[in-house]
């Protein structure tokens, strides 16, 4: 519109409308301009972003080209370094590979070895039989005509210094001992020969290992020997077989005869005094037969369960005690269980067998089994780590017999196959020689400690068992090894085991450090106290000790 009014006036002809016009063209023109030049400015502004932000990406592309190459660098790196690793652990499966074959073998080769030297024991032991039966034979044959005792009056002669008859099994004599087979002069023969006392040579109160499952019995032996027919007439001792009775018979008829010079004393098993009564027969046999033992001043009587009640014997027994008791004399009397079982004696003498003291020993504890066996391997000359009389006392508890049979099978296995005495081979020896009772009690026995001394520490009895080394596991860890040697049968190695596979030495440290703990810092004393207490209000005694 605007254009067109201008345009009239400038062909309307007059001048101001000519003016008029151009001023208005130039107006136009200078709005144009002003808005050219802010369009230039908002372009300029764009490019200059648009290049900045060029320059932006140009660095971003430049840094990613160079963490790619660093990438690709590792890369190359890392899987250099496994294939390297995966090399070597191939090596070594190969090398471990060609171990187990070889160990495969050598276990072969042991096995068979151990079969023959089983053999060759079995062998050993049945050619020793026959050698001490020829033995045995060869010195009855020598010994001539047998004399009774009783007729020459000579109770009571103190045994010669010798020692026992090489070669005899002397235990085993002197329990066969009757009077009749008594040496006419024991001065000339030796006490290892059938002394008319019948004491073992060997069973001395010396020689007896005392602990807590016999210190009643044992104290009670000793003051029986010391004062016969004093104190406890009779003394009654009972237990299972092997653990001592016999031993603590003799002990106090040597005590006796030593101490008392002139005391008669005669060990007698119940079987033979049996025997005797009824080889005895009647009149001047039987006459001898009694005053044979109405003349003692201490009888012993070894496994009373065993007199048998042919012939009245029960009775004769029953008439010698009256009178031995009535002269104050003392009688010792040992049976595998307690006088009220020996139901098949009678009323009578039952009631007179339990008239004086009655002593119960019980399977020696850990502690005795050891020092035994160590005597034994003393007596022997041979050199046995601690560990494998440990663990062979650990797994041979009930009867002392069959501990020193494990020893002597330990040492001839090993000697046989040229192998030291260590624990693993005396693992091998006794798998065959224990019989596998399954988890044993005290594993049982052992299993709770660690529970219960987790839960005394707020862990679990895994974590007990474990590899962590927090202080709180470290502590817990070592007392409840401590508990278990302390409070259990277990051999260090065994403990070690359910300890998640550690090594005895591992039991043994802890062992040590809680000792000195508890003597250093009472804090740790009261803290094993009651959980000692814990575990046996819980638990009680495992094996009969915890009392
Ligand atoms: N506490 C001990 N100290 C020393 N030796 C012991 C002890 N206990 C047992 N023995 C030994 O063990 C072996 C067997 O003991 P002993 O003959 O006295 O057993 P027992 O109880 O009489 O058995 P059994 O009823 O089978 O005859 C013996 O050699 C004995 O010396």
């Amino acid at each position: 519109m605007r254009r067109l009014h201008r345009t009239a006036l400038a062909y309307s002809g007059s001048a101001l409308n000519r003016v008029q016009a151009l001023e208005d063209e130039l107006a136009d023109a200078d709005r144009q301009s002003l808005r050219s030049a802010a369009l230039v400015r908002a372009l300029e502004g764009a490019l200059a972003d648009a290049q900045q932000r060029a320059t932006d990406l140009e660095l971003q592309i430049r840094q990613l080209h160079g963490h790619q190459d660093r990438t690709a660098a590792e890369k190359d790196k890392a899987l250099q370094l496994y294939e390297d690793q995966v090399t070597a652990l191939l090596r070594e499966r190969q090398d471990l590979m060609e171990q187990v074959e070889a160990l495969g073998e050598e276990l072969k080769d042991a096995h068979a070895r151990r079969v023959r030297a089983e053999r060759r024991c079995e062998e050993l032991e049945r050619q020793l039989v026959a050698a001490e039966e020829q033995a045995s034979q060869e010195d009855t044959a020598a010994e001539g005509p047998r004399v009774d005792p009783a007729a020459d009056g000579s109770h009571g002669v103190p045994p010669a210094a010798d020692g026992p008859r090489e070669g005899a099994p002397v235990a085993e004599v002197a329990r066969e001992a009757t009077p009749d087979e008594a040496a006419p002069d024991e001065a000339t023969r030796g006490e290892g020969t059938w002394a008319r006392h019948g004491l073992d040579p060997r069973f001395g109160f010396e020689t007896f290992v005392v602990g807590e499952t016999n210190r009643f019995a044992h104290g009670a032996a000793r003051a029986v020997a010391e004062a016969p027919a004093t104190l406890y007439n009779p003394l009654f001792v009972y237990g299972t077989s092997a653990i001592g009775k016999t031993h603590l018979l003799c002990a106090i008829g040597h005590h006796a005869r030593r101490t008392r010079p002139g005391t008669r004393v005669r060990y007698v098993t119940a079987e033979t005094l049996a025997h005797e009564y009824l080889g005895a027969g009647r009149g001047r046999g039987l006459d001898a037969f009694r005053r044979r033992y109405l003349d003692l001043d201490l009888l012993l009587v070894d496994d009373i369960q065993l007199l048998t009640g042919q012939g009245g014997a029960h009775e004769e027994f029953r008439r010698l005690f009256d009178e031995l008791h009535g002269a104050r004399k003392q009688i010792v009397v040992s049976s595998d269980r307690p006088p009220k079982q020996l139901t098949h004696l009678g009323d009578r003498l039952r009631g007179r067998l339990e008239s004086g003291l009655i002593t119960h020993v019980q399977p020696p504890e850990r502690a005795v089994r050891v020092t035994l066996l160590r005597r034994k391997a003393e007596q022997e000359g041979i050199d046995v780590p601690p560990e494998t009389l440990d663990h062979i006392a650990s797994h041979v508890q009930r009867n002392v017999r069959e501990l020193e049979g494990a020893l002597v099978r330990v040492r001839a296995f090993a000697s046989l196959n040229r192998q030291p005495m260590d624990v693993q081979l005396a693992a091998i020896v006794l798998r065959d020689l224990v019989p596998d009772r399954g988890p044993s009690r005290e594993e049982d026995a052992a299993r709770r400690i660690i529970e219960m001394t987790g839960e005394y520490f707020g862990v679990t009895a895994e974590a007990l068992c474990g590899k962590e080394r927090g202080r709180a596991l470290v502590t817990g860890r070592q007392m409840a090894m401590y508990l278990c040697r302390e409070l259990t049968d277990l051999s260090p190695s065994r403990i070690g085991q359910l300890f998640g596979g550690r090594d005895h030495e591992s039991v043994d440290y802890a062992d040590r450090k809680l000792r000195a703990l508890m003597a250093e810092r009472r804090s740790i004393y009261n803290q094993m106290t009651e959980l000692t207490a814990r575990i046996k209000a819980v638990d009680g005694p495992p094996s009969g000790r915890w009392v």
